[in-house]
């Protein structure tokens, strides 16, 4: 498989008198067609590193490629899918407007623009909806058509920031099977973040794993689940609860960096005490299910 994405040795340093190093040294190759979903503790840097390999950011040191080709600017086959979809989306503007916008910009001819959108947004399920306006809809729907809004510009590289983190446990789940489903009809390659390590999982055909910030790459896992995956079935097989464990017990046991506000010292040699004792700490990506038996979280929860 041909590469899509190549980070080198990405650093940032947001500057300031508090100068904080959010991302210390990342380098990681994404392959075309490949979903490789990122964890890490909350704060850890992951956003920055999106914002990074999409030049929202311009990194301090470190370099981004794109099908070979560093990266300087806003690259035009790539598309970002933020968490926040209330605030992405144009409340003056109907569905299909949304969806339309950035394919305006592209130049994209008006009649094909109108066909993008409308296919793009039958493929999420939202066909009848092109003409209402996105407060109109529910959330997991809004979610929808910021995901067409991405995939109807046909982008090489579609990076999402935990895109599914502010809708219900249900509406998930199907977000998460649409994503597979177009990404198997479509072959896009995507980046995707999340705190849920289960999800990570779940979609991904492998997890990068990210310690505290500033960001160092702690563990590459190769989710070897296969193309076809279910909410239950999958969620209960043997590898996906040991790759689950996995993950986990890498953040877990990761030594802690030491960023520039950090005061504390390392914490490598130190045994697991009580707060690292595999109870969810609010700055540790969220394991579904109570024990290392399996997720007991089912799609109705
Ligand atoms: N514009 C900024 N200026 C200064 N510091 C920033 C800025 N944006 C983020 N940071 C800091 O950089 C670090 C990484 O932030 P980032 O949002 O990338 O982390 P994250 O892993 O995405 O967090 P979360 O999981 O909570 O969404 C944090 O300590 C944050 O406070």
């Amino acid at each position: 498989m041909p590469s899509m994405l190549e980070v080198s040795e990405l650093t940032h340093t947001y500057p300031g008198q508090q100068a904080h190093t959010a991302i210390g040294g990342v380098s990681f190759e994404v392959t075309a067609g490949q979903l490789t979903c990122i964890v890490g503790p909350s704060g850890c840097g992951k956003s920055t590193l999106l914002r990074c390999i999409a030049s929202l950011v311009t990194p301090t040191a470190g370099q981004v490629r794109l099908r070979g080709q560093p990266v300087r600017g806003v690259p035009e086959d790539l598309a970002v899918v933020f968490q926040d979809y209330g605030r992405s989306l144009f409340p003056w503007m109907s569905v299909r407007g949304n969806v339309e916008f950035p394919l305006r910009s592209r130049k994209v001819p008006r009649a094909q623009r109108r066909r993008r959108a409308l296919d793009t947004l039958e493929r999420v399920g939202l066909s009848g909806a092109e003409d209402k306006y996105p407060w109109q809809l529910s959330g997991g729907m809004q979610q929808r058509v910021a995901i067409a809004r991405a995939l109807a510009c046909e982008p090489a590289l579609l990076l999402m920031d935990e895109p599914f983190a502010s809708v219900d446990a249900q509406t998930r789940f199907e977000l998460e099977d649409l994503l597979l489903r177009v990404r198997a009809e479509q072959d896009t390659t995507i980046l995707l973040v999340t705190h849920d390590i289960d999800e990570s999982v779940y979609l991904g055909d492998r997890v990068l794993v990210l310690s505290k910030s500033p960001a160092t790459v702690l563990a590459d896992v190769e989710v070897e689940l296969g193309q076809q995956r279910d909410q239950i079935s999958t969620r209960e097989s043997e590898l996906f609860v040991r790759l689950r464990g996995e993950i986990a017990r890498t953040l877990r046991n990761a030594p802690q960096n030491r960023g520039e506000g950090d005061h504390e010292g390392s914490r490598e040699d130190e045994e697991p005490g009580p707060d690292s004792s595999g109870e969810d700490r609010a700055d540790e990506p969220a394991l579904a299910g109570s024990d290392s038996a399996g997720s007991e979280r089912g799609p109705t929860e």
